[in-house]
C-alpha cells in the first residue's frame, strides 16, 4: 500500500488559523474529574507544543479517555481548565473546538454511510471551506479511493480507522487527538499510519495527542510521554531516555513496573 504523505503539503486553511508559533497548541492545568467519590483524574496538568507528539499512557482505569474526552469537550471538567490554541474549551466552546479532532477505535463512522458520505457529512457540521476539494485530497491521501462508495459499516476495522483518520483530518485541527489510532490495523498498515501521523505533526502547525498501549509505537512516534496511573501524572519525559532514568531496560519495562505499583495501590484501596 502506498500513502502519499510524503507529498504532504500544508492547505491554505491551517494559515487561516493564524497559530503563534511559540504558543502551546494544549494547556491543560489542575484538571479533575470525580464520579461521586472516586476521583478519575485528579490535579492533571501538561502542555502540548507545536509540531510535537505527546503520549498519554497509563494502565487500563488510568484516566487517559477521561481525560481526553474532557479535552475535546464531551466530559465536564469538576476541576481545572483547558486552553485550545489560548481558547477555553468551557468559555470559548465553539472556538476551541473547531479547532480540535479526533479518531478512537470506539467512535466509528455511522456505518450505513459510504466513505463520501460520512466525510461529507462531517465536513457540512465542520464547515470546512472548499469540502469536494478537501474531501478528495483526503480520500486520496488515506488511500480509500477504492471504498469512496463503500458504506463503512463492511470496511475492514483497518479500513475504517483510515477513514477516521480522514475524518479526523477534515479540519486541519491544530489538536489532534488520538485514542490508539492503529490498535486494529496490521503491521504493515499501522507502520503507513504512524509515519503519515508523524508528517502531520511535523509539516504542520498543531500538535497531537495519542494514547496506545504499543510501548514500541510509542517510543517511535512520542516526542514526550505522560504516564498517567490513578488519575494522576506519576512521570513524565522522552520515551527514548525514560525508562534509563528509572533502572529499566524499555519503556514496556517501566510500564510494567508502574503499572504493578498501580495495582498494588488499587488492592490497598487508597486514593
Ligand atoms: N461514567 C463513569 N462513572 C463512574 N466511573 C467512571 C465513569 N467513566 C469512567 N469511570 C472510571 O474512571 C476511571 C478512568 O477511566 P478511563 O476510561 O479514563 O480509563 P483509561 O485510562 O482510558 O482506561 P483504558 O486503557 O482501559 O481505556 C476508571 O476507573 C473508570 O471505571
Amino acid at each position: 500500500m502506498r500513502f502519499p504523505w510524503q507529498a504532504w503539503r500544508l492547505s491554505p486553511l491551517s494559515k487561516l488559523v493564524n497559530p503563534k508559533p511559540s504558543s502551546p497548541v494544549l494547556q491543560v492545568s489542575g484538571l479533575g474529574k470525580r464520579y461521586g467519590e472516586r476521583a478519575a483524574v485528579s490535579d492533571v496538568s501538561f502542555e502540548v507544543g507545536r509540531n510535537e507528539i505527546v503520549g498519554l499512557l497509563g494502565p487500563n482505569g488510568a484516566g487517559k479517555t477521561t481525560t481526553l474526552n474532557m479535552v475535546l469537550g464531551v466530559l465536564e471538567p469538576s476541576a481545572g481548565r483547558i486552553l485550545i490554541e489560548g481558547f477555553d474549551v468551557q468559555r470559548q466552546r465553539r472556538k476551541a473546538l473547531e479547532r480540535t479532532n479526533f479518531a478512537a477505535v470506539y467512535a466509528p463512522l455511522p456505518g450505513n454511510l459510504t466513505v463520501y458520505e460520512n466525510l461529507r457529512f462531517f465536513g457540512l457540521l465542520y464547515a470546512v471551506r472548499n469540502l469536494a476539494r478537501r474531501i478528495e485530497t483526503l480520500i486520496e491521501q488515506f488511500d480509500l479511493v477504492r471504498f469512496r462508495d463503500t458504506r463503512c459499516g463492511v470496511l475492514s476495522s483497518g479500513e475504517q480507522t483510515r477513514v477516521c483518520l480522514a475524518k479526523a483530518m477534515l479540519n486541519m485541527p491544530q489538536l489532534l487527538l488520538l485514542d490508539e489510532p492503529t490498535a486494529s490495523l496490521d503491521p504493515a498498515t499501522a507502520r503507513d499510519i504512524r509515519a503519515q501521523i508523524k508528517a502531520i505533526a511535523t509539516h504542520g502547525s498543531g500538535g497531537i495527542l495519542w494514547t496506545s498501549h504499543n510501548m514500541l509505537e510509542v517510543q517511535e512516534v512520542c516526542d514526550r510521554v505522560l504516564f498517567l496511573s490513578r488519575g494522576r501524572i506519576l512521570l513524565q519525559g522522552d520515551p527514548r531516555t525514560l525508562p534509563q532514568q528509572h533502572g529499566e531496560a524499555t519503556l514496556d519495562d517501566l510500564f510494567v513496573k508502574l503499572a504493578h505499583a498501580n495495582a498494588a495501590q488499587n488492592a490497598e484501596g487508597t486514593e
